[in-house]
């Protein structure tokens, strides 16, 4: 079968003021894969996420999305609501959950970006309405049952423990029912045994929802488990691509993380 090409990024630079976050970047995202973008702090990784699920308008470069076999389309400077309706949709490194919602709710909120009923069905509670209500509650369930938290779905999410309630984040970006998910430090904080958990959680998301996947992580050894390929960057540039094995041994990222542990990964 043809290589589908869901995320085709070209040259994407981005400027604050006089500094350079992102340098002519390339990175190019095939259907199905699971994909990392790695660097030491500061290389420009939150930036580039920013870039291209369009919180910031890039600077120079193009991004295009695929995805449902459609033709790319440019997304340069399209709002991220409009982007998560096109298919990408992202976690934040810091949990972004409404803590006074219950899970179920948490979860439905992602889902509104594909609702079609507007304030007017919402307000006379049309036929149209509630069956699509009743389709989003059904939904929500089968995701949290993916993430293992259906029976926390009445539970406010405050109450979660810290790995579950990035497991919530996850199922509340899937609501919006993406080709591509990004996930930006998806094992912040967590303790080995929720890791293991996370990366069957992301196998288990690509290979039964087939949903590609492109994470930012700085824990290693999930990233050399999990990924099928990297892209290394370095304030700002890209300094490397492959396959685990062959980033462990490119002598450039050993360079940039000299003293770091990806060495020993
Ligand atoms: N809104 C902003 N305004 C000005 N400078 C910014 C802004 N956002 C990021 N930067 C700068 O851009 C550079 C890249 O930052 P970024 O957060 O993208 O790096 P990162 O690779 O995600 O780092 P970390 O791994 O620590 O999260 C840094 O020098 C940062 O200070």
């Amino acid at each position: 079968m043809a290589t589908e090409t869901i995320l085709d990024v070209k040259q994407l630079t981005m400027d604050f003021g006089g500094l350079r976050a992102l340098n002519h970047v390339d990175l190019t995202i095939n259907k199905g894969e699971i994909v990392a973008l790695i660097g030491p702090n500061g290389a420009g990784k939150t930036t580039f996420f920013n870039c291209v699920t369009g919180i910031y308008t890039p600077t120079g470069g193009d991004v295009f999305l695929g995805g449902a076999g459609r033709v790319p389309i440019r997304i340069n400077g399209v709002k991220p609501n409009r982007i998560a309706a096109l298919g990408m949709t992202r976690t934040f490194q810091n949990i972004r959950l409404f803590q006074n919602m219950t899970v179920l709710e948490n979860v439905m909120i992602g889902r509104h970006v594909r609702c079609k009923s507007g304030i007017f069905g919402a307000l006379t509670r049309s036929p149209a309405t509630r069956s699509e209500e009743k389709k989003a509650i059904a939904d929500a369930y089968r995701l949290l049952e993916k993430v293992d938290l259906a029976d926390w779905a009445n539970e406010f999410s405050k109450n979660l423990p810290y790995g579950a309630q990035r497991r919530l984040e996850i199922a509340r970006a899937m609501a919006t029912d993406p080709v591509l998910l990004l996930l930006d430090e998806p094992a912040a904080g967590m303790n080995p045994q929720e890791t293991q958990e996370l990366d069957t959680l992301i196998r288990k998301i690509r290979d039964e929802e087939e949903i590609t996947i492109l994470l930012i992580e700085h824990d290693m050894k999930l990233v050399m488990n999990l990924s099928e390929r990297i892209y290394v960057m370095d304030y700002g540039s890209p300094i490397a691509t492959g396959t685990p094995m062959e980033i462990k041994n490119n002598p450039a990222v050993i360079k940039a993380y000299l003293g770091e542990e990806v060495v020993d990964a």
